[in-house]
């Protein structure tokens, strides 16, 4: 697997202060983001971790092209994000699955939106559900699958289409925690033979910081909203990593032990917040 941007080429993503401000229903406006800066490196593995509410689901719509800054630029690949681009996937807490479409079907669809005949979206697709562990479900509904299975399709959905970037915003959150220590593996596993092995550049939004810091060559910590950059701390913790292995390195306690200190204090505002504003 080869990380890092080569020189002469542009990051995966950059976002140069960027701000991100909503029109509430009332007519009163609310900053989400305000003058945000950061890079993700080409096959770079980022996990963005702050106060719930501080506006990191708004920074992956900003990378996404699902909603445009009100300030600053975003790029992904050295060119200005302005829609959907078909060389990001995403993976949300929510599965993105079509109930009604068996699990092949459902990781056929996305290649053959794009196009890709039927035989070759189909052998692609099988390819995937192997990878995920899922060749004997390919005639199964969503319906038919326990929670770790359907985020497994999830995955095969989002790999199938060779993402260079992928966008994931919470995406094990509804899982018991020994699946999430066992997706979180198979994502590094698949992360790691993603985009042709050269492997796609993550941004991870999770709440969880030691899944942040299993999973990430640098965890961001966010500000209390709105969202800005705080702290950018780098993991390096040697791969490949097992997540329940890594957690019992010096190292992680230590790392775990410096980013909570910055990361609380940022907790801590937006409770005292939460409190003043029910008093
Ligand atoms: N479309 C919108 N219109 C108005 N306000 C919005 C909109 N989307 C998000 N917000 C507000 O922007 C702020 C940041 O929301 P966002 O979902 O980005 O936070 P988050 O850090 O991802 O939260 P959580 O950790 O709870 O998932 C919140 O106060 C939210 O209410």
């Amino acid at each position: 697997m080869i990380s890092g941007t080569p020189p002469g080429h542009a990051p995966a993503i950059e976002l140069r202060g960027a701000s991100k401000v909503f029109r509430t229903p009332s007519g009163a406006s609310h900053t989400a983001v305000r003058d945000l800066d950061l890079t993700v490196e080409q096959g770079e593995f980022v996990a963005v971790v702050g106060p719930t509410g501080c506006g990191k689901s708004t920074t992956l719509t900003l990378v996404s092209g699902l909603e445009e800054p009100t300030d600053g630029e975003v790029l992904v690949g050295g060119e200005q994000v302005t829609g959907i681009r078909p060389e990001v996937g995403f993976v949300f807490q929510q599965d993105a699955v079509f109930p009604w479409r068996t699990v092949l079907s459902n990781v056929m669809a996305g290649p053959r939106f794009r196009g890709v005949p039927r035989a070759e979206a189909r052998e692609r697709a099988r390819d995937w559900l192997g990878r995920v562990g899922l060749a004997s479900f390919a005639d199964r509904y969503p319906h038919q699958l326990s929670g770790g299975q359907r985020k497994r399709v999830a995955l095969a959905q989002t790999f199938v289409c060779d993402p260079a970037i992928l966008l994931m915003d919470e995406p094990f959150s509804a899982l018991d925690v020994q699946t999430r220590a066992l997706m979180s593996d198979e994502l590094l596993e698949l992360w790691g033979g993603s985009h042709g092995g050269r492997a796609a550049s993550v941004v991870f939004v999770t709440h969880d910081l030691e899944e942040a810091i299993a999973l990430a060559d640098k965890v961001v910590v966010m500000t209390a909203g709105p969202a800005t950059v705080k702290q950018v701390f780098p993991v390096r913790l040697p791969r490949p990593r097992k997540v329940e292995a890594v957690r019992l390195e010096a190292e992680f306690v230590e790392i775990y032990r410096e980013i909570w200190s910055s990361l609380g204090e940022e907790v801590r505002i937006t409770r005292e917040r939460g409190a003043s504003r029910v008093a």
